[in-house]
């Protein structure tokens, strides 16, 4: 192995020892887990197990509706990328991913007008499935968005003391009433799908542009799987109680690729143990500036030249230094062709995405 601290396992970290003078040592994990890992569990977490359970049977209700109600809310018509997509209708890395979705985030009221950056159209209104349809669906997702901010934002503020900063180190990099998001989704087993679709639930990826990725792994099914430095494929698999983090590009960009935005991916669950239901939420930065690099109190020079290993292809990563709300757009069209197409054609064209196009 080419890194001698390279990891194994996922560490867990417990968010209760702040309140037991222990705070030294949680920072202490908290920075190990962020140099050496990009990933972790935290247990004791503010997110009420009630308003979670909740989430989750919304979730199975949503999913096993008609396939009619489903589609009123589908992504396609809105330029926000929010919505609901269908199995099949995403790709990672090329490939097909087996994965229902519904994407979901602060809903902000901005018109977009012609002259606006285009950036704003991410801003556009989308569907919730109506309190007809699934009862209290949007009213307890939105719940669920305020409640993984509170606790994105108190862990950010462990991670800027973790590494040496003032706790609002990142502040600057939110903007009053940006959007953050969030998606619920269903990985069916392997058993529900053709044989010809594989068990890419998700392909192989870094969380893009976002500082921290906050995941509540609904039921007891293996599946997410983490890639460490050598190249190998670690499960993360769900502990009770616990919320998993990642790293996401933005913080691995600000902090000059010491924090890793870990590669991961998530394969269909085994056949006979029916669907996987995750719920991941993405604390994002404000788009109209550029990302800077934070200068970091200590020095690392011996994580400098290490090698990551990681099946991603890093597409658009020049990008995130000097055009993130552009990158972020090229990313979203490349997984989800059919929007980028309706909404925004020249900058699909550039990457290769037009009329011709089979979505
Ligand atoms: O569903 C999961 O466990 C992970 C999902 C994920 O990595 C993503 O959507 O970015
Ligand atoms: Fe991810």
């Amino acid at each position: 192995m080419s890194n001698p601290v390279d990891f194994s396992s996922i560490p867990i970290i417990d968010l209760n020892l702040v309140n037991i003078g222990k705070k030294d040592q949680l920072l202490g994990e908290l920075k190990h887990a962020l140099l050496h890992v990009g990933f972790f569990y935290v247990k004791n977490h503010s997110i009420p197990q009630s308003l979670l359970d909740r989430a989750k049977d919304l979730a199975v209700q949503f999913f096993d509706s008609p396939q009619e109600i489903k589609d009123k809310s589908d992504k396609i018509l809105s330029s926000s990328f929010l919505g609901y997509s269908k199995q099949g209708f995403e790709t990672t890395k090329g490939k097909k991913d087996n994965r229902e979705q519904y994407d979901f985030g602060d809903e902000i009221d901005i018109d977009f007008k012609p002259g606006m950056p285009e950036y704003f159209k991410l801003y556009a209104p989308y569907q919730w499935p109506s309190d007809e349809d699934v009862q209290g669906f949007r009213s307890t997702y939105l719940d669920l968005l305020e409640n993984y901010k509170k606790l994105a934002l108190q862990l950010t503020e462990l991670v800027a003391l973790s590494l040496g900063l003032p706790a609002d180190a990142f502040d600057k990099y939110f903007e009053k009433d940006h959007q953050n998001r969030a998606k619920v989704i269903k990985y069916p087993s392997i058993s529900e799908l053709d044989p010809n679709d594989g068990d890419q639930g998700v392909g192989p990826h870094k969380d893009i542009a976002n500082l921290l990725t906050l995941l509540y792994q609904a039921n007891d099914l293996p599946g997410l799987q983490v890639q460490n430095h050598a190249g190998e494929w670690i499960d993360a698999t769900p502990i009770p109680g616990t919320i998993v983090i990642n790293i996401g590009t933005g913080l691995e960009t600000l902090t000059s690729g010491l924090t890793v935005a870990t590669t991961h991916r998530v394969l269909n669950p085994p056949p006979g143990r029916g669907p996987r239901f995750s719920i991941p939420y993405f604390l994002s930065v404000r788009l109209d500036k550029p990302f800077g690099v934070i200068d970091l109190p200590d020095k690392y020079d011996y994580l400098k030249d290490r090698e990551v290993v990681s099946d991603t292809d890093g597409q658009f990563k020049e990008l995130f230094l000097n055009n993130l709300s552009k990158a972020m757009l090229l990313n979203r069209i490349r997984s989800h062709p059919d929007v980028g197409f309706k909404y925004y054609p020249e900058l699909a064209a550039e990457i290769g995405v037009n009329e011709n196009t089979k979505f």
